[in-house]
């Protein structure tokens, strides 16, 4: 898998491959690995499928619940701890990278990487997956502060493309999500069609 995500003023753009793999086969060439957990909060997921499946439910039904109490949209923060909650406290029996995204009134677009261990931590932009270490370096290189929604989203699927060629984990299609206060807008490409290496 190689998953990413990056802020931009306003919201963030999340992307993922979309292989499932056991071993050499591919289980699965068309998964999706954006998950929604509330109307504007969304979570990359990498590692056990069935891991990162469960913990998505668990935060699903409790931010469905929470919103109803709380009569307002959760907020990006409160998703991300509640996955680190569970990633922390399960370290030990789970195998999970995860990068909660999204967009609420107080922060506007926040990202927040959970790696293996369950920590949690804010940043600009996240990448993670047996891809992500071929394209830290593209990252590096093109990452600037202040890049406009458009900008941001032909990174996220530039980076990714190039994981997907050198990584025999990740392929199939691009699937981005691109998500502002108005609207959650997601796309498919197909990965090996772009002009990237
Ligand atoms: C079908 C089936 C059985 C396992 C499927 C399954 O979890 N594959 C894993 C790799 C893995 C992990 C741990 C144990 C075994 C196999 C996989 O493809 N993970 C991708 C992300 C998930 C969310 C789709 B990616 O990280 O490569």
């Amino acid at each position: 898998t190689t998953i990413m995500a990056v802020e931009f003023d306003g919201g963030v753009v999340l992307g993922a491959d979309s292989r499932t793999s056991t071993g050499d086969y591919v289980a699965n060439r068309a998964s999706r690995k954006v998950s929604k957990v509330h109307d504007r909060i969304f979570v990359c997921r990498c590692g056990s499928a069935a891991d990162t499946q469960a913990l998505t439910g668990f935060v699903l039904n409790y931010l469905g619940q929470h919103a109803v109490e709380i009569g307002k949209l959760p907020t990006v923060n409160t998703a991300a701890n509640l996955f680190k909650i569970m990633a922390y406290n399960n370290k030990d029996n789970l195998m999970a990278g995860l990068i909660v995204a999204g967009w609420d009134e107080k922060e506007g677009g926040q990202v927040y990487s959970i790696p293996l261990g369950g920590a949690r931590i804010r940043v600009p932009w996240a990448c993670d997956g047996s891809g992500s270490g071929y394209i830290k370096g593209f990252i590096d290189a093109n990452y600037r502060p202040g890049m406009t929604q458009a900008e941001c989203l032909e990174f996220v699927q530039k980076a990714i493309s190039f994981a997907m060629s050198r990584d025999g984990s990740s392929g199939g299609v691009i699937r981005t999500v691109v998500v502002t206060k108005d609207k959650v807008d997601e796309s498919m490409i197909v990965g090996n069609k772009l002009p990237y290496g």
